[in-house]
């Protein structure tokens, strides 16, 4: 006779968003949203303008709160909790535009990420112990910025600021990176580089990236997420919805 185990029919996914609704005065951003990111996922969100993919983002982090539905993080809860504790939680969020610290070096801005390191002046005056500087090293290994440790961040390039930003996140280990738009403005070497860190990075973490670029997408996403209005519109392989019909008409036939 078959045994039913609830238990065992649902798959431990990392993230499981489900029937994530919020509306702003009555307009639903994001609309009965449900998806599930496994380990080591490389999950992209496309859609068009305005189909709700950075309100997302905004409401996994906790910057924005959600009117419905649950956000569960390995046996965490999210709506329920601030923005600091979800960082906390192992959540790290990278937005746009890179927001690191463009008189100090590439050394300095990764040392300040360090988690030991908490506000600026705490952060430059403790030692740089060992430990600090082989896994800053390690991470500007990682992200392709080991010869520039003692360049300013101003003088990088657009895309290496970009790089050191998703540094500064990688060490403080967060379990899932969400990155917002990271290869726009981005030269094609650049953007194949940054491909090649995803693919890293994902051996360790998963990874939610939103992306218009299609290239880009074909050549990390694992499994796609379409958004429109809201809702998902088709998810699965990159073939699977650039060969949907729904997909072409609302999005990819543009
Ligand atoms: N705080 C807010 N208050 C009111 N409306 C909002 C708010 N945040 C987002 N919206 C609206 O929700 C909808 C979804 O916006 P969102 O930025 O999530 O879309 P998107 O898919 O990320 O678009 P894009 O690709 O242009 O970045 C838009 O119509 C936007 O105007």
């Amino acid at each position: 006779m078959q045994q039913t185990n609830p238990a065992s029919t649902s798959k431990d996914f990392l993230l499981s968003v489900e029937g994530l609704t919020v509306s702003f005065d009555g307009f639903k951003a994001v609309n009965d949203l449900s998806f599930y990111v496994d380990e080591n996922e490389i999950r992209v969100i496309i859609g068009p303008n305005g189909a709700g993919k950075t309100t997302v983002l905004d409401l996994i982090c906790g910057r924005t709160k959600a009117t419905a539905g649950s956000i569960r993080f390995r046996d965490k809860e999210l709506t329920r909790m601030r923005e600091h504790e979800i960082v906390h939680a192992g959540v790290g969020r990278k937005f746009q535009n890179p927001s690191i610290y463009e008189d100090l070096t590439v050394f300095e801005n990764l040392e300040l990420s360090f988690p030991r390191g908490r506000g600026v002046f705490g952060a430059l005056a403790f030692k740089r112990d060992a430990e600090v500087v082989s896994r800053v090293e390690e991470i500007a290994e990682m992200i392709f910025l080991k010869n520039q440790l003692k360049t300013e961040a101003a003088i990088l390039s657009h895309g290496q600021k970009q790089w050191l930003e998703i540094g500064m996140l990688l060490i403080q280990s967060p379990e899932l990176l969400m990155l917002d738009e990271p290869v726009a403005g981005m030269s094609v070497s650049e953007r194949v580089k940054t491909a090649e860190l995803l693919h890293r990075i994902i051996q360790d973490h998963s990874v939610i990236v939103i992306e218009h670029d299609m290239k880009f997408v074909q050549d990390i996403a694992h499994r796609v997420t379409v958004m429109h209005q809201g809702k998902v519109l088709s998810e699965g392989s990159m073939d699977h919805v650039q060969h949907d019909p729904k997909v072409i008409e609302v999005y990819l036939g543009h």
